[in-house]
């Protein structure tokens, strides 16, 4: 067992892979039927979905704040004095996956490391990821031949994260009169209930993508109630459910579960952690801060939003220390990943079958299927 060199050979760049999201207007149409092609979104999400971005001009936030990681990134590789290109590509808008890998060919890259805004185990959080990957090796062409690409593993459960969350919450909680009332919302996108059932290595029980996030958040509660001496309780709800009502996605609702309690005639304050996202994207800047604050509101229920890791450095750090972690492994030099939650690591090199694509299976780079 070693620790890692500061050292990131073979790679000779990194791609910070995102998402992507509007960021006119004339983008939020074409780039919403990017998001749902072959996906069964009814229209009128569609329509919702786009007033939202709307309301800001049509601008996302997702793109500005991969922009400010980038420059981070590259300041912190800096001062550790690691001289690598780093580039950005995007799932779903400029600047594409494509273009992001001829610019790493263009500066003589010859194995690229990638590492992706989403730090879960599931269909939509990685495999699309490295579907949408290997399309764009294709699309480059001849160009791309010999051109090696791995990824990060999933990091849910890296040091960096779970500390950025912690500092988060309990100043969070710190800023409550009373923060043995609160009670914490661990917040997450929902996805189809059998995306969740298959999420995982594929051999074995699904429900990674659930149990993954319950595994951060009885950390972090564990955490914040030994910090302050509380015993407050945290539970898991989602946001963003776009499919047809007919079709069973993860549940409850914050929004449901904020008037449930009210209901229960509760009027502590709710403390939300969208742990699921790592910035502030749409679905934290809608969903959580206007939509579910607006919820709480009205049934007088005291709403609390979390800061996302973004703002940390200790997430950036903790970024560089895991392209650190799979260089070394690259070099077959046995590693022993950091952790900081109960349960297996995944992989950095994704299992056959792992996480599938429940529609048609596709070629996928970063794996060994
Ligand atoms: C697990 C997961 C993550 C986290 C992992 C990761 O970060 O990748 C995530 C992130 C994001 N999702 C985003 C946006 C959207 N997701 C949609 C639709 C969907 N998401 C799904 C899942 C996830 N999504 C699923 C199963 C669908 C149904 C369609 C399908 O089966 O694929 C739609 C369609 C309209 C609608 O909401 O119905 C939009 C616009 C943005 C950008 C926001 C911005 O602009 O800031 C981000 C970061
Ligand atoms: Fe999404």
């Amino acid at each position: 067992m070693s620790t890692p060199s500061a050292d990131l050979a073979p790679y000779d760049a990194v791609l910070l892979g995102s998402f992507g999201g509007p960021e006119t207007e004339d983008e939020v149409m074409p780039f919403l039927r990017r998001v749902t092609a072959g996906r069964d979104i009814p229209d009128e999400r569609l329509v919702e979905v786009g007033e939202h971005y709307y309301a800001r001009s049509g601008r996302s936030p997702i793109n500005d704040l991969n922009r400010d990681l980038l420059e981070r990134l590259r300041a912190e590789l800096a001062r550790r004095d690691l001289d690598v290109p780093v580039v950005w590509g995007n799932r779903n808008s400029e600047p594409f996956f494509a273009g992001a890998l001829h610019e790493c060919l263009d500066a003589g890259a010859t194995r690229v490391v990638a590492l992706l805004t989403s730090a879960y185990s599931c269909y939509s959080s990685c495999r699309q990821y490295r579907e949408d990957l290997a399309a764009a090796y294709e699309e480059v062409g001849p160009a791309a031949d010999g051109l090696v690409v791995d990824k990060v593993r999933q990091y849910v459960h890296h040091p960096s994260l779970g500390l950025a969350w912690r500092d988060a919450l309990l100043a969070a909680l710190r800023g409550l009169p009373d923060p043995g009332r609160a009670r914490i919302l661990y917040v997450t996108h929902s996805i189809p209930d059998a995306m969740d059932d298959t999420s995982g290595p594929g051999d074995g029980e699904g429900n990674l993508y659930v149990d993954q996030h319950l595994r951060l958040g009885r950390r972090l509660t564990d955490e914040v109630n030994a910090a302050l001496g509380t015993s407050v309780e945290g539970e898991l709800v989602f946001c963003s459910r776009s499919g047809p009502p007919s079709v069973p996605w993860l549940e409850p609702d914050v929004n449901d579960r904020i008037e449930e309690l009210a209901r229960a005639s509760s009027t502590d304050p709710v403390v939300v952690a969208p742990i699921g996202f790592v910035s502030d994207h749409m679905e934290v800047v809608h969903d959580l801060d206007t939509e579910a604050a607006e919820t709480a509101a009205r049934v007088g229920v005291p709403f609390v939003r979390v800061p996302t890791p973004h703002a940390a450095d200790r997430f950036v750090e903790g970024l560089v220390d895991l392209l650190l972690e799979r260089a070394a492994e690259a070099r077959g030099e046995v590693v022993a990943p950091e952790t900081w939650l109960p349960g297996d690591v995944r992989p950095s090199v994704c299992a056959p079958g792992c996480c599938p694509n429940l529609r048609v299976a596709k070629p996928a780079l970063c794996g060994s299927d």
